[in-house]
């Protein structure tokens, strides 16, 4: 079983909106809401290409108990812990388009998460709860960044827990997050090319310098290490020192949102297929990280979250 974990969940408004100009009131041309945040994202993209899952989090207020409501009629499993206080929070994603008559053309993407509720003790040992009902051989993907009343290390605890019951864990959050909870020893991390240029401190890496950073995370614990590199496509170093490389499938870019969250979904998803049909080595690898390119790409071309049809389209094409 797939357990997805998102301490921080979002409703996020996506408004497509021609000619910006700051300081006054635009009106957009059109406006989406998705129920997400990345682990959310990781249940949905799972959950539309026909891979049991769980998610699992916390959510608060009543924009909280929206996101859960929409994710259930979407047929997401959940078990969210509900915060005493708060509001989960709304994130805006703003596509500056050129014509205002093709409203699904790519166009630069602004963001602004906002940084959500507070998670008090008693709610985050009621999740640590909840995740006690993982098995040997589940998979538990922890993504994005957790409000700042977390303590940092709360990552790490997590994936040392579910490593002792010979749970695979992800971590896709950066910064001490991250670094604390590579000593734990996650299955997989999967920073992307900025993150690994500021890891080595350098500006532009090329792409032996990205490799060169995926294996400083291996040597810190990571035991797989995906980096996304935006219109580069993606790597894969896995376990064995193997370096998968995946160029960017062509087709039309509509929406980067979710496109890595899909990722981490069709690796996992991947992964525990390949187990499943007994594939092992490099063959297990290559599998997982196909069906991680395919839905990656099936949400960058589509308005949403990558959808069945055009995943086994897209993996038809690798
Ligand atoms: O603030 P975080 O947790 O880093 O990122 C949250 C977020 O930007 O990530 C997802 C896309 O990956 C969105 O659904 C969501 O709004």
């Amino acid at each position: 079983m797939i357990y997805t974990v998102t301490f921080n969940p979002a409703l996020d408004c996506v408004v497509r909106v021609s000619n910006v100009k700051h300081g006054i009131v635009n009106r957009c041309v059109q406006q989406d809401i998705y129920y997400g945040g990345k682990g959310v994202n990781v249940s949905v993209v799972l959950n539309n290409i026909g891979i049991p899952n769980k998610a699992l989090g916390f959510a608060a207020g009543p924009t909280g108990q929206a996101l859960l409501t929409g994710i259930e009629s979407m047929g997401v499993d959940h078990d969210f812990v509900m915060l005493p206080e708060g509001q989960t929070r709304i994130n805006v994603k703003m596509v500056e388009i050129a014509d205002a008559d093709d409203v699904y053309a790519a166009g630069e993407e602004t963001a602004i998460n906002a940084s959500g509720p507070n998670i008090d003790a008693a709610s985050l040992s009621a999740l640590n709860e909840t995740l006690e009902q993982t098995r040997e051989g589940d998979i538990v993907v922890l993504s994005g960044a957790a409000h700042k009343s977390v303590p940092v290390d709360a990552y790490a605890s997590i994936v040392a827990a579910q490593a002792a019951k010979g749970v695979r864990t992800v971590v896709d959050v950066t910064g001490p997050v991250l670094d604390c909870a590579l000593s734990a020893g996650p299955f997989l991390v999967k920073p992307n090319d900025e993150e690994i240029a500021e890891i080595l401190d350098v500006e532009d890496p090329t792409f032996d310098q990205i490799v060169e950073g995926a294996r400083m995370l291996q040597e810190k614990g990571a035991v797989n290490v995906i980096v996304s590199l935006g219109s580069k496509g993606s790597v894969l170093l896995d376990e064995f020192g193997n370096l998968h490389q995946a160029p960017l499938i062509k087709g039309k870019l509509v929406n980067s949102v979710g496109a890595g969250d899909s990722m981490v979904a069709g690796f996992v998803g991947g992964y525990q297929q390949a187990v499943e049909a007994g594939l092992s080595g490099y063959e297990r690898y290559e599998h997982a990280f196909k069906l991680a390119q395919a839905c990656g790409s099936a949400t960058a071309f589509s308005a949403g979250l990558a959808e069945k049809d055009l995943v086994d389209e897209l993996l038809a094409r690798l």
